[in-house]
């Protein structure tokens, strides 16, 4: 989709900022403008490339924020039925890194086509809590605190930069698209497996899987999230795996798969399958790919 725009439809301090956004925007453009006009709610989905319509069919999300927490409506162009409907969040089917968008297809290829995204955001001058340790610590603010919009912009971008995640043409170790796993979901008895397994392998006193909040399954069950970079990490591929390339693990975040200037994506594959692999045997584990692949498996 190549559409540009922002369009608030309306803003009150009652009701916040409901902002119509084309398609083909520059997400990053958006985040920019929102914080530079008093709308709170994506300042921590700042540095994020890619498009506006994009952010929807994989819930984007960083830093405490999902897309799917401010996203009002969403106008597609449905190839199937050969219309265009307009969806709530009720009807996406969103959940980490998923939506309703991503899973359905239609003759090979994404069903739904995103025209525009509407966002409903809070008119503040302070951020939304921040709710990522890292974040908070880098802001110098206990977890739950707000901050100005800019400086929660600021501090997110210089979180991404340290592990090598915002696009810089003249540097390959940033030539990735991001977190190439999804982190695993894992019920809590597969995650004890999980701790047993690490211990087996790094020592009764070595590093532990990291386990986090990782919300519920579709029947309502507990479900826990571990760290794919930890278990790339301890699995024998640390940052900088496979260096000089042409495909190699980013040398600040295991879990970035770079082109070092002439990979292809069989050469990226490869190295995917590799290390997909190389966890899974070392402890029991099936990464997920976060990207669509076209023409390629893993
Ligand atoms: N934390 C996070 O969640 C992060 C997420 N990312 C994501 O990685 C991606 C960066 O890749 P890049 O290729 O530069 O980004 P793009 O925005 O160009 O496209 C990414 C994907 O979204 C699809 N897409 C784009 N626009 C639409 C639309 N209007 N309707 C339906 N599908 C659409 C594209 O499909 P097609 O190829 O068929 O056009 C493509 O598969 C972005 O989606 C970004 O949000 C990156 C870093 C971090
Ligand atoms: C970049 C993406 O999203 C990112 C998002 O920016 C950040 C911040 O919220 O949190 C996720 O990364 P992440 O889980 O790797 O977060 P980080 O804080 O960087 O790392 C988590 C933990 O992994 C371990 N870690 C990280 C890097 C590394 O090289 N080795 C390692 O062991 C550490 O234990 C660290 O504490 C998202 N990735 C996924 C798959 O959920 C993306 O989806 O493309």
């Amino acid at each position: 989709m190549r559409s540009e725009g922002i369009a608030v439809e309306s803003a009150d301090y009652c009701g916040g900022a409901f902002v119509r956004v084309q398609a083909g925007t520059p997400w990053d453009d958006f985040v920019a403008e929102a914080v530079r006009s008093g709308w709170a709610g994506i300042e921590a989905l700042s540095g994020i490339p890619g498009a506006v319509g994009a952010t929807p069919v994989q819930n984007v999300g960083a830093y405490g924020q999902e897309v799917s927490q401010t996203i009002a409506q969403v106008r597609v162009y449905d190839r199937e039925q050969q219309r265009i409907r307009t969806f709530f969040p009720v009807d996406c089917r969103f959940s980490y890194r998923h939506s309703l968008f991503k899973e359905t297809s239609h003759r090979g290829t994404g069903r739904y086509v995103v025209l525009e995204v509407a966002f409903q955001l809070e008119i503040a001058d302070l951020s939304r809590p921040i709710a990522y340790a890292d974040l908070a610590a880098g802001l110098g603010v206990e977890q739950g605190a707000r901050v100005p919009l800019a400086d929660a912009r600021e501090a997110v971008l210089e979180q991404r930069r340290r592990r090598g995640m915002v696009l810089d043409p003249a540097d390959h170790d940033t030539w990735s698209c991001g977190s190439f796993f999804t982190n695993p979901l894992l019920r809590p008895a597969e995650h004890d497996a999980l701790v047993a397994r690490a211990a087996a392998l790094l020592g009764p006193d070595g590093p532990v899987p990291p386990r986090f909040p990782g919300g519920t399954d579709d029947s309502g069950a507990e479900l826990v999230k571990t760290s794919a970079a930890w278990l790339i990490d301890k699995a024998g591929f640390g940052k900088g795996y496979g260096l000089p390339g042409p495909a190699a693990l980013s040398t600040k975040h295991t879990l970035a798969l770079t082109n070092r200037g002439h990979a292809t994506a069989a050469d990226v594959v490869a190295l995917a399958r590799e290390v997909r692999d190389g966890v899974q045997q070392a402890f029991g584990v099936t990464l997920v790919n976060e990207p669509v692949f076209v023409g390629h498996e893993l």
